[in-house]
């Protein structure tokens, strides 16, 4: 049996993780295994979820190529042959084919009868606001990936947080092309967890929301619908409220939020809210900065005041792909801030005082969790 490098286990016997890893990993049981009735379907589908791990990569890749050549658009409504898909992708038909058959096994498209179609996910794809300009933004996570062990080391120089210029102040010396980008990634984004967070969150009793780190005021607009008499404030960079105030006139809604502009980083919060609130912004910041801006919000609401945070959170002490790979390493790219757990999120609001902390029930913890608290 081949020696695993593991370190010593302090339980022993036949359940020592040790013995138990040992035997696993031995072909002679692998093989008996696969083949004892009682177990071998559990082989099979262990073996299949070891080759997603080692896969996913490469079906990453393909539905980037989906996406950028916009085949999902392409297959929607008139289904192609290969060879007429790739005329139209301007692609060599033995390529095309290849892509094509790879969206039909990852489900995104269907094969009937030599032609291709969009099928029912990937359709639901397509309809998921900000998601095709997702997946084409992963380039430059990707390229940051690229040598993962020294990703992990802290030796690389990843370029994720020059994607998104309003981490280290909005302005610099970014162009207008870029802002407009980022600005359309994180708005048209919102829109779920918009939904989300408030099919997780009562807005009962309260007053007057302001929502600070809440850029174009996406989120507000949909508050703004759902309580018609709440009053609305929204706090971000001085940079971030001029694109707020043109989409916020475009929605008819320039007399119902009032604009804030500042920085937590250096300003105090303005008064008059009864509920604050923070959506995916704790994420972009270390420990000591989210500490800050909790105690900025705590001063800054009356008592009894409400703090709703929302943010995709990871899984603490039962980690899911979502929090635990997908946005642990992209905050980890970023360099500024970390994801977080529910618990750990907790913690620093009960360090600033804050009680009654509670975690929503979030069924997309991909889109977003949760947590609010009061203060006394
Ligand atoms: C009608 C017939 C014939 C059949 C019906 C069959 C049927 C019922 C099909 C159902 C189809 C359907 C409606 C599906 C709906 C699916 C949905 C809504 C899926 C939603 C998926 C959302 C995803 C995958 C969201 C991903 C979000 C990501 C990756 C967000 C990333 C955000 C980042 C990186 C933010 C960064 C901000 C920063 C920089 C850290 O501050
Ligand atoms: C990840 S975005 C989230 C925007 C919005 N809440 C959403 O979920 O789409 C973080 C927001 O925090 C704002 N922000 C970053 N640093 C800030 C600071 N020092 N003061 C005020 N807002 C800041 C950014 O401008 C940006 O709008």
């Amino acid at each position: 049996m081949a020696d695993l490098p593991l370190p010593e286990s302090p339980r022993r016997g036949w359940f020592a993780p040790g013995w138990r890893n040992r035997l696993i990993a031995s072909r002679p049981f692998q093989r008996w295994a696969a083949r004892f009735p009682l177990t071998r379907s559990h082989v099979r589908n262990e073996g299949s979820a070891i080759f997603d791990l080692v896969a996913g990569f490469a079906t990453s890749q393909a539905l980037r190529a989906l996406i950028e050549l916009r085949v999902l658009h392409l297959l929607r409504d008139e289904p192609l042959t290969a060879g007429d898909a790739a005329a139209r992708l301007s692609l060599p038909p033995r390529r095309a084919e290849v892509l094509l058959r790879a969206g039909v096994a990852m489900g995104l498209l269907r094969l009937r009868r030599g032609r291709f179609v969009t099928a029912a996910r990937g359709a639901a794809l397509l309809g998921v606001p900000g998601l095709e300009d997702m997946i084409r933004h992963h380039d430059v996570l990707y390229r940051d990936l690229s040598d993962p062990t020294a990703f992990f080391r802290g030796d690389t120089e990843p370029e994720l947080a020059s994607f998104w210029p309003y981490v280290f102040g909005a302005g610099g010396d970014v162009s207008p092309e870029d802002s407009a980008r980022y600005s359309r990634l994180m708005a048209d984004s919102q829109g779920l967890v918009a939904e989300d967070t408030l099919s997780q969150v009562d807005l009962s009793g309260i007053r007057c929301l302001m929502d600070v780190g809440g850029g174009t005021g996406v989120f507000l607009s949909h508050v703004a619908r759902r309580a018609p008499d709440l009053e609305l404030m929204l706090f971000d960079l001085p940079p971030v409220l001029e694109a707020a105030r043109e989409s916020l006139s475009r929605q008819g809604l320039s007399q119902r939020v009032a604009l804030h502009p500042g920085s937590f980083k250096t300003d105090s919060l303005p008064g008059g809210a009864d509920a604050i609130s923070l959506v995916r912004v704790l994420y972009d910041h270390d420990d000591s900065q989210v500490a800050d801006l909790l105690s900025k919000v705590h001063a800054a609401l009356p008592s009894g005041g409400r703090l709703i945070v929302s943010e995709p959170m990871t899984g603490g002490d039962r980690p899911h792909v979502a929090g635990d790979v997908y946005f642990a390493l992209y905050c980890m790219a970023m360099r500024t801030g970390r994801a977080r757990s529910g618990a750990e999120i907790g913690a620093l609001m009960g360090a600033a005082d804050f009680v009654k902390i509670r975690p929503g029930r979030a069924h997309r913890p991909f889109v977003t969790s949760t947590i609010t608290a009061h203060r006394l």
